[in-house]
């Protein structure tokens, strides 16, 4: 499970964005979180994925709690959790191939030898040629880019992932095959997942359980 409990978090002092919320994402479902724009549910999905300190509350990761946010996050922790972002453009290097973007995680954790035959399976997974992983951000439509993002959030086998409005900016077919390779973790890994929408139908079909930040708030 990663969980958090009485969470308080904002970004200006003396207003909490996010005030005493909890949250459970199992392992092996889907959770859809949904609320009102600016109810701060991309606040939540950053405390959650150790991005973002909170001012109080905490965040724990299979029974241990985080042992740090931002740079200060165990190595362990950080690979627990995989984050795809709604826009993937400033979420990418542009200097990058979509190779290179996917392979980030295993470099960045000296599993350099094992990337070739990684890289290789997670774009199977997701839909990527090999002709598309050699081409840059620029060269390549946002489907197609959010796709290596998504490559990219899985390449470390993560325990639970986040995807905030992954497919907001999508078609609904790139939004249909995205849902399906999520699904497909959560059926084969037991992968836990926080699926963040604004989109009520999708997070009927995708999610197992949906909170509404608004309700956890309140309560
Ligand atoms: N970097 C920031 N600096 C200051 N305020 C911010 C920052 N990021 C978000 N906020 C504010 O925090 C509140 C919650 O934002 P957040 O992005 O978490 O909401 P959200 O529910 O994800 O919204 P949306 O559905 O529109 O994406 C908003 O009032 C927003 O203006």
């Amino acid at each position: 499970m990663l969980s958090g409990t009485g969470l308080v978090a904002g970004y200006r002092k003396g207003i909490a964005v996010l005030d005493g919320v909890d949250v459970e994402v199992p392992r092996g479902t889907v959770t859809g979180l949904a609320g009102p724009s600016g109810c701060g549910k991309s606040t939540l999905a950053r405390v959650l994925a150790l991005l973002r300190r909170p001012w109080s509350g905490q965040v724990t990761v299979d029974g241990e709690a985080a042992t740090g946010f931002r740079h200060a996050t165990s190595r362990a922790q950080r690979a627990a959790i995989g984050v795809v972002f709604q826009q993937p453009r400033p979420a990418v290097d542009p200097r990058f191939t979509l190779r290179q973007v996917v392979a980030e995680p295993l470099h960045a954790t000296g599993r350099t030898g094992e990337a070739p035959r990684r890289v290789g399976e997670l774009a199977e997974q997701v839909g990527l040629t090999g002709e598309l992983l050699d081409r840059r951000p620029h060269e390549v439509s946002d489907g197609q880019l959010q796709r290596a993002c998504l490559a990219r959030a899985l390449a470390l086998r993560p325990r639970y992932l986040i995807c905030d409005e992954m497919t907001a900016m999508l078609d609904a077919s790139t939004t249909a095959a995205l849902v399906r390779v999520v699904g497909e973790r959560v059926a084969e890994d037991g992968t836990g997942v926080l699926a963040i929408s604004h989109d009520e139908p999708l997070l009927e079909r995708w999610a197992a359980t949906t909170l509404r930040l608004v309700d956890m708030t309140a309560a």
